[in-house]
């Protein structure tokens, strides 16, 4: 039973996406299952009769993690001296662009290639990401991105934490006050399962400087975007469309 991607919900193969779109190589060893805003009618679901309950699951798992990530958006609201809701009145969650990300690197591949990853180096296209491991380790992030050589440092999984990934629209809003994470995932030794959930603004919602964080000795980086717009020319690289 496999529900091929389709509006970007549903199943990808393996190798059917590459996250660092400088590589040569084939694309990412992993394979993954999307579900997208459940508002929308979207998403594609197994038949309840083979999979019993799971979809229930997932729409709960999707509620519960946006409304985690909706507080987790005010007290970054606040740490930039910005009013609480400020995330809301920019229309970024009227109808956010969430998605879960359900993730297996098999770990029986055997590639003798370097440059194959489980998931190459790239950040996260959104404003944060929960991300949730079953403690194989592979996950890696860079602190220093623009430094070269890169140096990787290993995450560790913390059993009943979630990983907190700041997105590129989010370093975009601050202007790279707030850096969007490098990260990869070497590819296992034995099978490894993750779950990430991206939060992406609003699809009109305008991703702009904030006023705060363009000052003469920080310039802006970064025009305005809208936030549709951003996110389809980042998934169209990452699929080599
Ligand atoms: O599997 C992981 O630990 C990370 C996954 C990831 O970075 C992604 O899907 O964007
Ligand atoms: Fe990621």
């Amino acid at each position: 039973m496999k529900l091929v991607r389709k509006n970007h919900r549903g199943y990808t193969a393996l190798y059917a996406e590459k996250l660092d779109t400088t590589l040569t190589t084939e694309g990412d060893s992993k394979e993954s299952f999307y579900i997208g805003p459940l508002a929308d009618d979207l998403n594609q679901w197994p038949l309840e009769e083979d999979l019993p309950s799971w979809r229930s699951t997932m729409e709960t798992y999707h509620q519960k993690l946006l409304s985690a990530v909706t507080k987790l958006l005010s007290l970054i609201a606040l740490s930039l001296k910005l009013e609480e809701d400020f995330f809301e009145k920019v229309g970024a969650l009227i109808e956010p662009l969430a998605f879960i990300r359900l993730l297996h690197y098999p770990g029986d591949l055997n590639s003798s290639s370097e440059e194959i990853f489980g998931a190459s180096a790239h950040s996260d296209y959104g404003m944060v990401t929960l991300l949730v491991t079953d403690g194989v380790p592979g996950l890696q992030i860079c602190r220093e991105k623009s430094k070269q050589p890169q140096v990787w440092e290993d995450v560790p999984s913390m059993s009943g934490a979630f990983i907190v990934n700041i997105g590129d629209m989010m370093e975009r809003w601050t202007n790279g006050l707030f850096r969007s994470t490098l990260h990869r995932v070497l590819q296992p030794r034995q099978d490894r399962y993750s779950v990430a959930f991206f939060t992406n603004p609003s699809k009109d919602c305008t991703v702009e400087c904030l006023e705060s964080c363009c000052t003469e000795s920080c310039p802006l980086r970064f025009p305005p975007i809208k936030a549709i717009d951003y996110l389809e020319e980042r998934l169209r690289l990452t699929y080599g469309l």
